[in-house]
């Protein structure tokens, strides 16, 4: 079986290191002329598959968005999930659960078992109920196939406050995330399963990346201030590792398609400088 991991690497080579969020604000979909409805946000989602399915590596769906317009809200999440898996590109979906283990057990079946409505290819996932309480997203992840991208610094400046408290043993509370982490993917031929949320706007902070061999997700880009440049002083030599999000920044440019699917090269083209041609 392949795993995420390999899928994501491949990915990334083929189209090059670009995850771009469907985050549909109430003020998008008025900018986009649409409805702050279930219909508005149904075409609003059709409009980023169709520019963007078939040429980045990866779209995270922000599950809020869908969950505000209830059950129906959710039926525009599951099918545009299906249709992102259709055109190509891997579907990362963002809902940072994290919970006890056994209700844990419940959201990974939720989003990693092939057989749910709401299957993706990964998921991010909260660490502060204690990392390990995520195992059975682990296990189910490794199972099938899956990723799961666990919150270590995150980019709001409110973040800093627990994931930079030092613990016992000497560490930040994000370093032992980090470590953790890197445990899971030990052995992994290419890249690993189990990726970081590392946000673009931190700056540098002296966390070691060095020893995690899987994908650290980049938001913070283009509306939250940071920028592709910043990544070098986020990352250091954990460059290649990075991919770089963006929602807002992107989605501004629609709903033309073309205008969209231009906002991401631009993106795709920042980022590739700031990594280095990976
Ligand atoms: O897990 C995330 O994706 C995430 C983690 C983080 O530290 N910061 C962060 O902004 N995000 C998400 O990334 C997206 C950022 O959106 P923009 O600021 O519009 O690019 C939102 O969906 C956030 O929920």
């Amino acid at each position: 079986m392949e795993t995420f991991g390999d899928r994501l690497h491949r990915a990334m080579a083929q189209r090059g290191p670009l995850c771009v969020g469907i985050d549909p604000h109430p003020g998008l979909l008025t900018r986009w002329g649409l409805t702050d409805d279930v219909d508005g946000l149904e075409r609003f989602c059709r409009t980023v598959v169709e520019a963007l399915g078939d040429q980045v590596a990866v779209v995270k769906p922000q599950s809020a968005f869908f969950e505000r317009f209830g059950a129906r809200g959710v039926a525009v999440l599951e099918s545009t999930i299906r249709q992102l898996r259709d055109s190509g590109s891997l579907v990362l979906l963002d809902v940072k659960r994290g919970d006890i283990g056994s209700t844990v057990a419940a959201y990974a079946s939720a989003y990693l078992d092939p057989s749910s409505p709401l299957y993706v290819d990964a998921v991010t996932a909260s660490p502060y109920l204690g990392v390990m309480s995520l195992a059975p997203m682990f296990e189910l992840a490794a199972t099938h196939g899956g990723g799961v991208f666990v919150l270590a610094l995150t980019s709001n400046p409110e973040g800093a406050a627990v994931q930079r408290a030092v613990g016992a043993d000497g560490r930040t509370v994000a370093q032992a995330v980090i470590d953790e982490i890197a445990q899971l993917n030990r052995g992994a031929q290419t890249l690993g399963s189990f990726g970081l949320v590392v946000g673009a706007t931190i700056g540098d902070t002296g966390h070691d990346l060095s020893a995690v061999r899987g994908p650290l997700l980049a938001p913070g880009l283009g509306a939250q201030g940071a920028t592709a440049a910043d990544l070098r002083t986020v990352f250091g030599a954990s460059l290649p590792w990075v991919l770089p999000s963006y929602s807002r920044e992107v989605l501004h440019a629609g709903p033309d398609v073309a205008a969209l699917r231009a906002a991401a090269q631009r993106a795709l083209a920042d980022c590739k400088a700031a990594l280095g041609g990976f």
